[in-house]
């Protein structure tokens, strides 16, 4: 049986992408997925993201990292399942569906991808450091050299050494002149850098403003893969109405044969 794929990225960060209304797709079959993933013997990508109908919210994304595993919420996966389902045209600019952390409403203009993330209501402040759960676990420290740093050393000393078992994303940033920061991401589930993480910018916007390094209410991200914007409102250290913004594209399409 031969299986529709598309490969997506949002900022560097790719996907394969597959319509699964019709429940074709071997999910529980973690090997597969991986191999997929794979970037010698597969199609490589950080992650698959499958298309699902649900009944309450329409759609549903069902996100797996890289290692064949299902992912808490991957944002700029998010970002890229609304790019897949206006091409799909069973969208018409704006949606909301169902991810492992609750429901995300989402528009689409343009290619550019707005999406709702969930409301942060705990920030741990930490000596080096800030954790946060923006649908999945992020670390987020402040480097002064981030360009020479070894992300994926570093990245998985924290990962492994600091939150044991469960793990944690680990976010690397540093801020620019304008206000605006760069950020490296070691994800947890890829087990390495990646070109961008949407959770993870998300987390280190919300830090940055937690600090009083940011003062606004929105802050401009730069990753490996391309900028990112995130917006939000702040009350007594609640963070609501958080928006994730960027450019999510298809670049290709294929067949899987299963
Ligand atoms: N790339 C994702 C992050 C996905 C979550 C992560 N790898 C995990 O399961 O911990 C994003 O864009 O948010």
């Amino acid at each position: 049986m031969d299986i529709i794929f598309y490969k997506y990225q949002g900022t560097g960060n790719d996907f394969i992408m597959i319509d699964n209304r019709q429940k074709l797709f071997p999910k529980n079959n973690a090997n597969v997925i991986e191999n997929l993933c794979d970037r010698r013997f597969g199609i490589g990508a950080d992650g698959l993201i499958l298309l699902e109908n649900d009944e309450m919210s329409g759609y549903r994304m069902v996100y797996f990292n890289s290692d064949g595993k299902e992912g808490s919420m991957c944002g700029n996966g998010g970002r890229c399942f609304v790019a897949f389902a206006d091409f799909l045209q069973i969208i018409q600019g704006k949606t909301s569906f169902d991810a492992a952390d609750g429901l995300h409403e989402a528009t689409i203009n343009n290619g550019i991808v707005s999406l709702k993330m969930q409301n942060v209501n705990e920030i741990k402040v930490k000596p080096n450091a800030i954790f946060m759960d923006t649908g999945s676990p992020h670390h987020v420290q402040i480097v002064e050299n981030l360009e020479a740093l070894d992300v994926f050393k570093e990245g998985a000393k924290l990962r492994y050494g600091l939150y044991g078992e469960k793990g944690s994303n680990i976010n690397f940033v540093s801020p620019r002149v304008d206000g605006s920061y760069d950020v490296r991401t070691y994800e947890r589930g890829v087990e390495d850098e990646t070109l961008s993480c949407g959770t993870g910018v998300t987390a280190v916007a919300l830090a940055m403003h937690h600090l009083g390094k940011s003062k606004g209410n929105q802050v401009q991200i730069h990753t490996k893969g391309g900028d990112l914007k995130v917006e939000f409102d702040e009350k007594d250290g609640i963070y609501t109405d958080i928006f994730l913004i960027g450019s999510a594209k298809q670049v290709f399409k294929g067949e899987i044969e299963c």
